[in-house]
This record gives structure tokens, C-alpha cells and sequence, in this order.
């Protein structure tokens, strides 16, 4: 045997275990991503992390949100399976948005460390912001091999065995929000998540209320430092990602004298900037966070396509409004300087415009777009669930060559 002194096999074999792809997804769909993260996500898995998962979606009528998932996943595994030659063979496990605030962090691991995580085989983690600009802290490292290290920057992505060989960790946020899509590929079909979700989105859609959000229980929205401290400090998720960019809910409806956290979740809201009401009722916070956030994404185009819209009417709060407001941000941000913290360095480009130009017209004009935008995404998905099902897996389904 012809033993090359100046390779480690270890690092050699590392480098074959792992790939870096720069420049996977595209800025629109990192920002595409960005929205959905914002507009749905609840409490993670781990201390301040904040996840969306696909069955998350679903639950909360929200399966519109699917739609920029389904290619994303679809190139993925094609692309893990080429690499690893393992083509056919593989499942995705899991597919979750993940944003880490400040605090979050992670030791070095392999994903697959747990006894209940042997079916991962495969990671790959897309970056959908970028260090430096959106937040910092969160360098990701391989304990052995290169590269060592990789700096998150949007649309790159990494993929690695889920084994020993690709022990990583991810450095501490120290500011801002740093979001991630990650997906585990698993070479064993009990484990495949499209079975779960297809079967999750059949029962779904024979009586939602089309794509209308629905919020779930209102613990997943609250956010606290100690989960299980007695005074429950923090702040609901939802609230608090409006809060950041500069807008205020009221219920639609008197409900000054309910403080029921999750029976409010599911009142119909108004929006409100300053001093000014927006006159149009959202179904629930959901629906109104959801519509916000895409105007967030969409803001730069909807001055290019000069939608006319009926002028939207905005008044004047009144005293006792702006009472009510203050009494309903004591119920949901309590810990409002954490909610700040947590989430304020969002997007420039959106934070920017919000402060800037922000105008009602425009934001009316938006209701419409995102009507268009969640209607044309679900019914596709309701066009494709039949395929869904003879497959038994989720896949772009092109009606046009059909
Ligand atoms: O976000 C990353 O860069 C990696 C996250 C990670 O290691 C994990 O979730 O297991
Ligand atoms: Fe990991």
C-alpha cells in the first residue's frame, strides 16, 4: 500500500463526506422564505430559535405557504443523492425554516446524535440571510477537514453526512437574525415526511376555510427566556414581529375587557401606525402578520406595478384606541425590549422602506397582491394533491405539458 504522507485520510475522507454549493437559491426565493418564516413561525426546538415546519404550515391553513418549498426540496435531494451516488434511494425527514436570535447557539454534534436521530443520514442547511449585514456571530465550523469554517451568506448552501464525519457547530448570535432551511435526507422510507404531510393536507382541505390563516394554540406564539419560569414574561411572536416594523393591533371588536391570549389570537384585528387606523379588518393576527410581511417582501414592486386600488380609508385614533392599543401591548409584548432585541435588525431593505415611504395606498394595494399570490398557491397545491397521493411524495407537478 502507497501511503501519501502528506494527506490526513481522516481529512480526506471528511472533504468526500460534505459539499458547499454557492449561490443555490436565488435572492427572490431566500426573500420568498424570509416571508414565510416571518409571517408563520412559532417557538423552536432550542433556546432562542424560532422554526416554521411544512406541518406547521398546514395546521394553521396556511398550505398556500408549501408552494417555494416544493422545488427547493425537490433540487435538494437530487443534488444530495448525486453527490453521495445514492439516486432513488432517498427521503426528506424533515424540511423547517430556523431562525436563531441572539443567545442561540450549538456545540459541536453530528445529526444524527440521538438515539430517536439515527434515521438522518444526509443534512443540508440553506442560508437565507447573510452574516454581517442581517446579523453576527453564527459561524458555522467542521471540526476536522475543510473548510473549517463557513460564513452564512444567502442562497449558499452546505450538505453533509449526518455521521461523525461532519462534527460542526454553530457560533453564538450576538445580534440581529440569523435564518437558515434546513433539510435531513434519510435512507428509510418509514421516515419520509411527504407520507405525513400528504395525509395531514388531505384532511386539511376537505373543510378549511380556503387559505386563510388560523393560529394555533397561543403557547407556540409566546416566547420567553425561562419557558418554564413562573412569571411569564416575554412576548407573543406575532406581536412582537409587527411591533419591529412599526405597527400596532386593535381588535376590530370591543375586546377590552377579555384577556384571554389565544381567544384573542383568533379575533379579527385592525392595523394601526402612529396615530393612524387602517380601516379594513384582518381575519386574526395571523392573517394581518401575514399580508405586513409580504408587503415587506413585495414593497419595491408594488411601486413599479401601480395597482389602482379603491382609496383605502385611515383615520384617527381616537384617545380611548390608542388606550386600548397600549392596554393590548401590555398583554402581548410584556417583555417588549426582548421582542427588540430579538427582532429589530430585520431586513434593511425593509425596515428602510417601512420608515421611509410607507403609505396605506401601497399597503392596500398589497392586500390584493397577497390575495392573488396565496389563492394562485393554493390551488395548485389542491391541483396537485391527486398526483401527491398516487406518488406518495411531493413534487412540482407541471400542468403545462399535460
Ligand atoms: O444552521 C447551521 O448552520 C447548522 C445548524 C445545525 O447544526 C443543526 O441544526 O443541527
Ligand atoms: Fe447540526
Amino acid at each position: 500500500m502507497v501511503v501519501d504522507e502528506g494527506k490526513d485520510p481522516e481529512a480526506e475522507e471528511a472533504q468526500q463526506s460534505r459539499l458547499i454549493l454557492n449561490n443555490f437559491l436565488s435572492p427572490n426565493q431566500c426573500n420568498e422564505l424570509e416571508f414565510i418564516h416571518k409571517s408563520c413561525s412559532t417557538v423552536g426546538y432550542r433556546p432562542n430559535v424560532f422554526s416554521t415546519t411544512l406541518s406547521h404550515l398546514i395546521a394553521t391553513n396556511s398550505p398556500h405557504c408549501l408552494t417555494p418549498f416544493i422545488p427547493i426540496r425537490e433540487r435538494l435531494k437530487e443534488k444530495v443523492e448525486e453527490f453521495f451516488g445514492c439516486e432513488y434511494e432517498l427521503f426528506v425527514e424533515f424540511t423547517g425554516l430556523i431562525s436563531w436570535s441572539r443567545g442561540a447557539s450549538i456545540g459541536w454534534h453530528s445529526d444524527d446524535n440521538r438515539p430517536y436521530l439515527k434515521q438522518r443520514h444526509f443534512s443540508a442547511v440553506c442560508y437565507l440571510n447573510n452574516y454581517g449585514d442581517d446579523f453576527s456571530g453564527g459561524l458555522f465550523h467542521f471540526q476536522n477537514g475543510e473548510p473549517q469554517t463557513i460564513v452564512p451568506l444567502r442562497g449558499d448552501v452546505v450538505i453533509y453526512t449526518a455521521d461523525n464525519r461532519n462534527i460542526h457547530s454553530v457560533d453564538e448570535i450576538i445580534d440581529g437574525e440569523r435564518l437558515t432551511l434546513a433539510l435531513w435526507f434519510s435512507r428509510e422510507s418509514s421516515h419520509d415526511e411527504d407520507a405525513k404531510l400528504i395525509s395531514l393536507l388531505s384532511e386539511r382541505t376537505l373543510h378549511s376555510n380556503k387559505w386563510l390563516p388560523l393560529p394555533a394554540s397561543s403557547d407556540m406564539y409566546w416566547f420567553s427566556l425561562d419557558q418554564s419560569s413562573e412569571d411569564h414574561l416575554g412576548f407573543d411572536i406575532c406581536w412582537a414581529r409587527l411591533h419591529v416594523i412599526g405597527f400596532d393591533i386593535l381588535y376590530a371588536e370591543d375586546k377590552s375587557c377579555c384577556s384571554d391570549i389565544s381567544e384573542l389570537l383568533m379575533e379579527p384585528v385592525q392595523l394601526a401606525r402612529g396615530n393612524e387606523l387602517f380601516d379594513k379588518e384582518f381575519i386574526n393576527i395571523l392573517h394581518a402578520l401575514q399580508v405586513v410581511q409580504y408587503y415587506c417582501w413585495k414593497a419595491s414592486e408594488v411601486e413599479a406595478t401601480k395597482i389602482e386600488v379603491e382609496t383605502s380609508k385611515v383615520l384617527l385614533l381616537s384617545e380611548l384606541q390608542q388606550h386600548k392599543i397600549s392596554s393590548l401591548k401590555s398583554l402581548f409584548l410584556k417583555d417588549n425590549h426582548l421582542a427588540e432585541t430579538f427582532f429589530r435588525r430585520a431586513t434593511p431593505t425593509c425596515s428602510e422602506s417601512m420608515q421611509q415611504s410607507f403609505d396605506w395606498t401601497k399597503f392596500a394595494a398589497t392586500i390584493a397582491m397577497w390575495e392573488g399570490y396565496a389563492r394562485d398557491c393554493y390551488e395548485g397545491i389542491l391541483r396537485s394533491l391527486p398526483y401527491w397521493k398516487v406518488q406518495e411524495s411531493i413534487f412540482k407537478v407541471s400542468f403545462d405539458e399535460m
